[in-house]
């Protein structure tokens, strides 16, 4: 099952001076179940534009997304809201953790939100921290992390509500090689035991290295060549 899809999608900015800035142009692009896909391109290419339309985060300027084969329709925002809370996950390059929450807390965060009983969100956000290595850390704040471990964090709160698709933009992009291998390592292992789908943005070609295919943008669009 094909679980986005874009058609002929268009974002454009325009400015007081009247310059326009195309940020996407016309984009088609399909991305099925169980895929790991990641979007490169130069700096200022489109990848955040596109991850951020197809995760609801920003509105086209026109086109279409289809998430599962529905049509996202971006001035319903209970729809919205509830492909957030069960359908899709987000990871960030700044991790953007709650700094006043330990790990357990921040795992726990999203559930409040699918009224999941407080015990079951204590079980699962422990069977989530143990499955990316951090069943030792439940009770560590934020700051008494390592960037990795923060981003593993991140990664088991953006899992809370069992998504079968998460957009991570950047991933990496706040890590060391090493460090970023191993987080890769991890999204590829959640991807192929989970079937969750993965769509990430990278700069990083050992990160789209771990792909099963790369999508590549310039200057708004879909470069047409093999990566
Ligand atoms: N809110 C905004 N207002 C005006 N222009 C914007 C806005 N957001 C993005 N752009 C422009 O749209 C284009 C695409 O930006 P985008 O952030 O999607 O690129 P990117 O490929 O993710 O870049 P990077 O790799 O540097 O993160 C750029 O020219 C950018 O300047």
């Amino acid at each position: 099952m094909t679980i986005i899809e874009t058609r002929d999608l268009s974002k454009y900015y325009i400015f007081g001076s009247g310059l326009r800035v195309d940020a996407l142009r016309e984009v088609n692009l399909k991305i099925e179940e169980g895929e790991f896909v990641s979007f490169m391109g130069p700096s200022g290419s489109g990848k955040s534009t596109l991850l951020n339309i197809v995760g609801c985060l920003d509105k086209p300027s026109s086109g279409t997304v289809f998430i599962k084969g529905t049509e996202v329709d971006y001035r319903n925002s209970s729809s919205i809201v509830s492909l957030h809370r069960q359908t899709i996950g987000f990871v960030f390059q700044a991790f953007n953790l709650i700094s006043t929450m330990s790990a357990m807390e921040n795992v726990c965060y999203p559930m409040h939100f699918n009224r999941t009983s407080s015990s079951l969100q204590k079980q699962r956000a422990t069977e989530l921290l143990d499955l990316v290595g951090l069943g030792d850390r439940l009770n560590h704040l934020p700051s008494e992390l390592s960037g990795g471990e923060q981003q593993r964090v991140a990664i088991a709160r953006a899992l809370a509500n069992s998504p079968r698709l998460i957009l991570a933009d950047e991933p990496t992009g706040n890590l060391d090689s090493d460090t970023g291998k191993k987080i890769a390592d991890l999204m590829r292992k959640i991807n192929r035991e989970q079937g969750v789908s993965f769509v990430i943005t990278t700069h990083d070609p050992e990160m789209a290295r771990t792909a099963d295919r790369v999508v590549k943008l310039k200057d708004g669009k879909i470069a047409p060549e093999a990566f």
